[in-house]
């Protein structure tokens, strides 16, 4: 997701500077919730670089410090230590700032080709200089004695956690900072068994040990919980902090099945403006029906009649739009698309690999979460996608089990192949049609099965060239699908 970018060299030393105590504050009544500055989108802001485009130049502080050309900016690469123009005894105060580009700059970008050409590879030549003199500046400003810039370990931290009710059950939407990429990372995490009065004892809830963490000494228990920090359900009259985890516990393998997980892609198209083009909203919607349904437990004796948890797992939705290439590539793909290409062609005709996706976040977050972790009870993934499987495994997520993810439309055309591909932990949905048109992808404009050409070809295309684990079945039509009805 971000590999190669130069400007990922940012120095973790900062955030401690960052994070020091906060001064005492003189009106607690009113005081805000959330920290003023957030450290990992700071770091995560310097780590990306300037971006010049229109609108927006960069982030920087007030008075500008950053920019050592700017008019009247301060040069970092020649701080000291002094505050700059600080009077004996008084703080000068930062305030951190979005800025427009001077009108020059905004107007580069509109010359001919040859000349936006060199524009570009002179604002890339100029961001590269600043980025490092801004590198030269975190470094000093830190006081480290760290010679070289290394890539940065990754930190990720979940900010906030609220109960959403979906059409298939509750859940838990958790929203998650990073100082890799400035993205907002979530995990939408299906425990309803910490909403019950009596939880089973044998079955961990699924938490978050950074957000139930104590952030400050002065955090109070009303910030805990308007964080998401919180145990139960939340009511007027129902306001239980959570304590702070050591370590997540551990469940032996054989007690209860191990929790089914998926890893998502953002699809702005698939999922909010409900596209056929791909199955991605279907996916998701599916992948929270699949991981709310109750799960099976075996009965101790013959006779004792068979019993049920409620359904354990997470979606982690991560915001890497069209296979990491961005909204806007993934548009300009769909044209080359409909001009013959397939989306793998696509993509590599704009410049971009097949797939730009990175899984080191997400297996960050499942960690967070105590999911797949080692010696834990593993994961069932939710997946037809052999590289997402081996890139987790990379990131030492213990995997019990692959589960394929099967387009609706195949299930209702092929109802009778696909069903013996679901492993016996996963039911087949046995609502009638009717039914099941009106709940599931009910947040999805149009609801119910994506199908048309345009999905056939890419589901195929995900089977020929990516080597997705589905069975190929014979091609259809919109005329065939049109035909059955
Ligand atoms: N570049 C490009 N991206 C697409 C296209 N169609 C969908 N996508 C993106 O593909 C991603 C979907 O990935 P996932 O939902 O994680 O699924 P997957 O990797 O295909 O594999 P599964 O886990 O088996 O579903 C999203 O980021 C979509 O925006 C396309 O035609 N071109």
């Amino acid at each position: 997701m971000t590999a190669g970018n130069p400007h990922n060299d940012f120095d973790l030393s900062l955030l401690d500077l960052l994070t020091a105590p906060a001064p005492p504050n003189s009106n607690p009544a009113h005081h805000r919730r959330d920290a003023e500055l957030d450290p990992l989108l700071l770091a995560a802001a310097f780590a990306s670089g300037p971006h010049v485009t229109r609108n927006h130049y960069h982030h920087d502080f007030f008075p500008p410090v950053m920019d050592p050309q700017a008019q009247g900016a301060y040069d970092w690469t020649k701080w000291t230590g002094e505050e700059i123009g600080s009077r004996q005894g008084q703080r000068k105060k930062y305030t951190y700032v979005s800025r427009q580009a001077p009108r020059s700059k905004r107007l580069q970008g509109l010359g001919s080709g040859e000349e936006s050409k060199e524009n570009e590879s002179q604002q890339r030549e100029a961001q590269r200089s600043l980025s490092a003199s801004i590198n030269t500046a975190v470094l000093t400003a830190a006081r480290t004695d760290t010679a070289a810039s290394l890539p940065a370990d990754l930190k990720i931290k979940c900010m906030a956690r609220t109960r959403i009710p979906t059409p298939h059950g509750p859940a838990f939407l958790h929203l998650y900072h990073n100082n890799r990429d400035n993205k907002e990372h979530l995990a939408i995490v299906v425990d309803p068994a910490q909403l019950s009065d009596a939880p089973n004892p044998a079955v961990p809830p699924i938490r978050s040990r950074s957000l139930d963490s104590v952030w400050s000494e002065s955090e109070t228990e009303m910030d805990r919980i308007t964080r998401g920090a919180y145990v139960g359900k939340l009511s007027p009259s129902a306001q239980t902090p959570s304590q702070p985890l050591v370590d997540h516990p551990v469940v032996s393998a054989d007690s209860v099945p191990s929790p089914l997980i998926r890893i998502h892609s953002e699809c702005f198209t698939g999922e909010t403006i409900g596209s056929m083009r791909c199955d991605c909203g279907e996916q998701l919607d599916e992948a929270i029906r699949l991981i709310s349904q109750p799960i099976p437990i075996p009965s101790e004796t013959p006779d004792a009649p068979p019993t049920t948890i409620p359904g354990r797992g997470a979606v982690v939705y991560l915001r890497q739009e069209g296979r990491g290439i961005g909204l806007l590539s993934k548009i300009r793909a769909y044209n080359l698309q409909d001009l013959g290409h397939d989306t793998v062609t696509a993509n590599l005709m704009l410049g971009h690999k097949a797939d730009e996706r990175g899984y080191e976040i997400a297996a960050a977050i499942l960690r967070d979460l105590g999911l797949g972790i080692e010696g834990g009870e593993g994961v069932r993934l939710l997946t037809n996608n052999p590289d997402k499987v081996q890139a987790l495994e990379k990131e030492d997520l213990r995997i019990v089990e692959r589960v394929p993810m099967i387009p609706r439309s195949w299930q209702r055309q092929h109802r009778h192949s696909v069903e013996g591909l679901l492993p016996s932990s996963v039911a087949v949905d046995e609502e009638d049609e009717a039914e099941k048109e009106r709940r599931s992808g009910a947040t999805l404009i149009g609801g119910g099965a994506a199908h048309g050409d345009d999905l056939e070809k890419y589901l195929r295309t995900k089977i020929l060239r990516m080597g997705h684990m589905l069975p190929l079945f014979p091609e259809r039509t919109d005329k065939d699908s049109l035909d059955d009805q």
